[in-house]
């Protein structure tokens, strides 16, 4: 087998796309394609070519995302990666990877950030799980909520057009962006992400609908859900609604959405996907436990240059510790780096000073957004304390925390 890894040109967008179709088996639904041709980077593009046919692929996004201390730091988003299922396990996407991380070091991104479709896959080039988030399938005949001050005096509007709202949500998502580690900033298009909804994947769930909460005439919130009806065998209704999102600015809002969708008429269960961890309703609910509330892997990170990622983001304590990192895929990050850094900012370079922890790359890429502590990661052994007398540990992870949990909000 002869196979050539080069950049992607535009007029193969379409066959590049479909191996990426044909890998995943999925069926696909009006308004996906020309979505997805208008948010590809093309000249970020990689595929593998086995003839004049595309066997592998793999994208990447020129995000900024924020960091503790609200930074929005340049990001590779890696997205669209395939193998077709008659090239797999001969070292494709290694190759790809290899190929990527060169490209996003040589164009100064300090960080490559990726969902995974399994996450065993992409530890070994040293992405580490930064960000989680919850789900929960709500019982509504058991659960109720108790909402904070000021609930009632936010007013409600429901659209069944939920285009017509999105400039105004765009403007509140784009104000929540800074206040969160994790969440992306908006590139030109991608307001177009939480809006397709073709009839093809609802599943018999109604078209998505919108509901905006306002205080004297601002916009503070919106949701944007679906329902799927449902009668069981003595015609009692038992609907399920979907949310799709929600966004709000402070905890009235937040109690006057979150009422709205746990007490929708006809509906016995919420469904909730892709919630930070700390989602207010936690707090609000009588019974967590009937909310059936889990996690699931959200955002893998990989610092690219450890410096410059390290110092991009600010610490909650003061911080001096020198680490001994390993990094096999990119070794120009291997070796000591002493990071010194406190609430307004941060330095970070190549040291000689004896170390005071050792980790992988993963393991600081998994701690870098402040929802993994390093004390966790210490004790399942993928971090050593190396300062003699200790309290080096103590001192980075205690940094490290980020008071807000970080989450993606949405998927790319
Ligand atoms: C960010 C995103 O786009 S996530 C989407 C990823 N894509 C998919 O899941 C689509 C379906 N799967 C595929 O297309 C392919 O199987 C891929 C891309 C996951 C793997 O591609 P391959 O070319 O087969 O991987 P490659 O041969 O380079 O393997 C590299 C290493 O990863 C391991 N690996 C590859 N796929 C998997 C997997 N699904 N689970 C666990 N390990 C895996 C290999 O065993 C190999 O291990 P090694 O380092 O010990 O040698």
């Amino acid at each position: 087998m002869t196979t050539e890894l080069r950049a992607l040109r535009p007029v193969e967008w379409d066959a590049w796309y479909d191996n990426l179709l044909r890998t995943f088996s999925v069926v696909e639904a009006a308004g996906e394609r020309d979505l997805y041709r208008e948010l590809t980077e093309t000249d970020r593009g990689l595929g593998v070519w086995d003839g004049d046919q595309p066997v592998a692929t793999a994208g990447l996004f020129s995000f900024r995302m924020t960091v503790p201390g609200g930074a929005l730091v340049p990001s590779a988003g890696v997205t669209m990666v395939s193998v077709a299922p008659t090239h797999r396990r001969r070292g494709l996407l290694r190759a790809l990877m290899r190929r990527q991380l060169d490209d996003v070091r040589e164009n100064g991104e300090p960080l490559a950030v990726l969902t995974a479709s399994e996450p065993e896959i992409y530890g070994r080039f040293g992405y580490g799980l930064a960000s989680r988030e919850m789900g929960a399938t709500i019982d509504l005949g058991r659960v109720s909520l108790d909402v904070p001050e000021g609930a009632d005096d936010i007013r409600l509007r429901l659209t069944h057009d939920p285009a017509s709202v999105s400039e105004a949500c765009e403007e509140l998502y784009g104000r929540l962006v800074p206040l969160r580690p994790g969440m992306l900033e908006r590139r030109p298009g991608w307001e177009r992400l939480p809006l397709l909804d073709p009839e093809a994947k609802r599943e018999g769930a109604s078209p998505l609908r919108c509901v905006t909460a306002e205080r004297n005439g601002e916009l503070v919130g919106y949701a944007r859900y679906a329902v799927k009806p449902a009668w069981d065998d003595h015609e009692v209704p038992r609907a399920t609604v979907l949310l799709r999102d929600l966004e709000a600015v402070d905890p009235a809002a937040h109690g006057a959405l979150w009422r709205y969708l746990f007490s929708l008429d006809l509906a016995s269960t919420l469904r909730l996907t892709a919630r930070p961890l700390d989602d207010p309703w936690l707090h609000m609910v009588s019974n967590p436990r009937r909310c059936a509330p889990y996690w699931n892997d959200g955002l893998f990170v990989r610092p690219v240059d450890v410096g410059a990622a390290l110092a991009a983001r600010t610490y909650a304590a003061p911080v001096d510790v020198v680490f001994e990192v390993e990094d096999a895929f990119c070794p120009w990050n291997t070796g000591r780096w002493r990071l010194s850094g406190d609430a307004k900012g941060a330095q970070c370079a190549p040291t000689r000073d004896a170390a005071d922890l050792a980790l992988t790359v993963r393991e600081l890429g998994a701690a870098y957004l402040g929802g993994v502590p390093l004390s966790a990661l210490a004790g399942a052994g993928r971090v050593r304390e190396l300062r003699t007398g200790g309290g080096a540990l103590r001192e980075a992870s205690t940094a490290f925390r980020s008071d807000v949990e970080p989450w993606l909000p949405h998927g790319f």
